[in-house]
């Protein structure tokens, strides 16, 4: 049996910030002059900021110049960061410290795996940050998800083969990312959109110990 790692996605499967993403999103639309609903915010799970910015402007009719694109970026970002920082430890999702905690005491090596730039940033704010053996973010990344580039990166990075890896990921191009990067795949959400991983909860209170151990021992 080989050493297996685990690797989490953030937005979605650690802390809930999509629904900051969508305050920050729709006060950007609105000031350009069209709304932006729960449903399009759905659709920005996973997704890059200038993936999700070209998105929105799509579906609001609008064309930016270059320079204006890259402003309202930095707008929405500011925007965002100011709900980011009113975080702390009690947004950390239900079940999520469990699991960490097994994986601390076990000396099983976790990484982070996110689309994110601000990924270190809120790590920080929710007291986490020391427990990763690795932080792979959107920084780090040349290519979005779906490609399986961040991933990757997060297996060299652990020491891990990509296949003894399990990722934990709420979007459907995480899913992707992983399934395309030959890891094992565990979708956090609804089994209508994430049915192409390997397993699905809908959240990590139904992730018990014993499934775990048994993963992980696989
Ligand atoms: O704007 P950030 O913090 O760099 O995040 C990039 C993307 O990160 C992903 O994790 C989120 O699901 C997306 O909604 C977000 O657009
Ligand atoms: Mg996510």
């Amino acid at each position: 049996m080989s050493q297996k790692a685990i690797i989490f996605d953030l937005d979605g499967v650690i802390v809930d910030t999509a629904k900051f993403h969508f305050l920050a999103w729709k006060k950007l639309a609105n000031d350009l002059g069209f709304d932006f609903t729960v449903a399009q915010n759905e659709e920005l799970k996973g997704v890059s900021r200038v993936d999700s910015l070209n998105k929105i402007l799509n579906w609001g009719n609008k064309q930016l110049t270059e320079e204006a694109f890259n402003r309202q970026m930095q707008l929405k970002n500011e925007n965002y960061l100011s709900y980011v920082d009113r975080m702390d430890k009690g947004e950390v999702l239900p079940g999520v410290q469990k699991v960490l905690d097994y994986l601390n005491e076990n000396n099983i090596p976790y990484a982070l795996g996110s689309a994110s730039k601000n990924a270190r940033h809120i790590l920080e704010k929710i007291d986490l940050k020391d427990g990763f053996t690795a932080i792979v973010d959107g920084t780090d990344v040349s290519k979005a998800k779906p490609d399986p580039e961040v991933f990757l990166i997060a297996a060299e990075k652990l020491n891990v083969a990509p296949e003894d890896c399990i990722v934990f990921e709420d979007s459907v191009a995480g899913i992707w990312a992983a399934n395309k990067g030959e890891m094992t795949s565990i979708g956090i959400g609804e089994e209508k959109t994430l049915y192409e991983a390997d397993y699905i909860f809908s959240d990590f209170t139904e992730i018990s110990i014993e499934f775990l151990k048994n993963l992980l021992q696989k």
